[in-house]
């Protein structure tokens, strides 16, 4: 009898006619230096959906690159002229020059892992990337139809979760993606010398030593795995990050190496190394003179002290600002005077679509030992039914329930929830309070609320410092 409970793959969205999608992975051509020339048009599109400057043919060939080392899928809707409904709409793009081997919907998905706390470790995600359509071509569903075909793909993989960072906020809701994680941006002031404006309570052990960010490959993937593997809420970097790290790759102008990239790496007293910070002045115009930390990456809690102990004592700097910070970072309760920390603007990073419940949610963190009873909506169809969930231990098992109006000998606090909801709950960046107070969790009950809660809520936000 076939599983009522397993993931069913979603339909998938017709393209209007005229239209067709071709899904193939980004590649190199035979002489392993220049991208095909089907994945440098899938570029050149995605430039044009995000309002990018023209690039340079080397400039595509670099992007293009980039999708090749991380294995990406790209996914391209093509304009196929020959059978276009409308033949005037054919020979107006003729007039004007459009090439039909440049896809008008571009879409890139990959796999990596994120951390959702749970005792096994990081599970796969898919992650979904460069997704743009032609001016000219939007709101005629080819978002929806890749969508649709990704996540179809998806399922048939078996991946327990699909995540995105977005454009803009109404979007991704109604394909069951629900914000995440958040981000801060903060400036902090560093005052005239080392102590004066910004002083910790106490010294991070260890050194933090200067370094050419040229030659710290080893040190950027080893600290960010030990970062990745302890943060609730980490997704795995793409090669981009390491390109830029290291300051191969500018990503201001995508030329070819950033000149003003600096680096420092903290080593413990034990001789092991604690993490890295990329950072840059802004330049001698700025005022007060301010140092931007592109990335800081620690194991632990010290090593992220100290790194940031070493931005502040550096001479003739007034200001510090990094765009990535924790909403958790420990670094302002660790200063003697705490107002030297702004957080000058707040931003979703993560969102996350639960595809297969069961899986998703046994790679979850719990706060407490406890059972209830999931009644989880999902419009596409994807991982929606009644579930139990148990969780002991801090591991969770969730099993297929009978619907809530079906008989059950077991009286358990009942969550009723839609997958969207269910992703922003996941990694524990809102509360069940919360949502419950924002009427987001439709029908349970207020009394239940209480006991649910205390299953479900995570003491601390989670935190992804990669941007895709
Ligand atoms: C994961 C990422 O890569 S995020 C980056 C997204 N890309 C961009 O922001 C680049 C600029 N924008 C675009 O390229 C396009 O407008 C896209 C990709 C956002 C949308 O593509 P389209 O093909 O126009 O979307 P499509 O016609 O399939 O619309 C699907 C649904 O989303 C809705 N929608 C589309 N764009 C938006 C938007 N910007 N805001 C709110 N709703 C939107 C549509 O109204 C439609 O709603 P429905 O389900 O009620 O019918």
């Amino acid at each position: 009898m076939a599983d009522l409970h397993a993931p069913q793959q979603p339909e998938i969205a017709p393209l209007a006619p005229g239209l067709r999608s071709e899904t193939f992975p980004a590649a190199m051509d035979a002489d392993g230096k220049t991208v095909t020339a089907q994945t440098a048009a899938f570029a050149r599109t995605a430039e044009q959906g995000f309002y990018e400057p023209w690039f340079s043919d080397e400039q595509v060939n670099r992007i293009g690159q980039i999708l090749v080392k991380d294995e990406q899928t790209l996914t391209a809707v093509y304009v196929d002229q020959q059978s276009a409904a409308d033949e005037s709409w054919g020979n107006a793009l003729e007039q004007v020059g459009f090439d039909p081997a440049h896809p008008v919907g571009t879409f890139v998905d990959y796999d990596k892992t994120l951390n959702a706390g749970g005792p096994d470790g990081p599970l796969p995600a898919r992650l979904i990337t460069v997704v743009t359509v032609n001016p000219s071509f939007r709101r005629r569903g080819i978002l929806k139809h890749l969508m649709t075909s990704a996540l179809s793909r998806a399922v048939e993989d078996g991946m327990a979760v699909a995540a995105l960072t977005v454009s803009e906020g109404g979007i991704y809701g109604r394909f069951g993606f629900g914000c995440a994680t958040r981000e801060a941006n903060i400036q902090v002031d560093l005052g005239e010398g080392h102590g004066q404006g910004f002083a910790l309570r106490n010294t991070p052990a260890g050194r933090v030593i200067s370094a050419d960010p040229a030659k710290l490959d080893e040190v950027i993937n080893t600290s960010f795995e030990s970062f990745h593997n302890r943060t609730r809420g980490s997704i795995g970097r793409q090669q981009t990050y390491q390109m830029i790290s290291t300051a191969r790759w500018n990503p201001e102008d995508l030329s070819a190496w950033n000149r003003k990239l600096r680096a420092a790496v903290h080593v413990r007293e034990d001789g092991s190394i604690g993490g890295y910070v990329t950072f840059q002045h802004e330049g001698w115009d700025t005022d007060p003179s301010t140092i931007r930390i592109h990335d800081l990456i620690a194991a632990d809690d010290q090593s992220h002290l100290a790194l940031w102990d070493y931005i502040a004592g550096l001479d003739i700097v007034r200001r510090a600002t990094m765009r990535t910070a924790a909403l958790t970072d420990p670094l302002q309760s660790a200063l003697a005077n705490p107002r030297s920390y702004k957080v000058t603007g707040l931003r979703d990073l993560l969102w996350v679509r639960i595809l297969d419940v069961v899986k998703a949610l046994e790679a979850r963190a719990w706060s407490a030992d406890g059972a209830f009873r999931l009644e989880l909506e999902d419009a596409m169809g994807i991982t929606g039914g009644s579930f139990t969930v148990r969780v002991h231990d801090g591991a969770a098992t969730v099993t297929p329930a009978a619907p809530a109006d079906e008989e059950s000998t077991e009286d358990l606090p009942t969550l009723q929830l839609s997958v969207e909801t269910l992703g922003s709950l996941y990694l524990g960046d809102v509360s069940v309070r919360t949502l419950h107070a924002a009427g987001r969790l439709q029908d349970t009950a207020a009394e239940d609320v209480e006991q649910i809660s205390r299953i479900i809520d995570l003491p601390t936000p989670p935190f992804c410092a990669t941007h895709f």
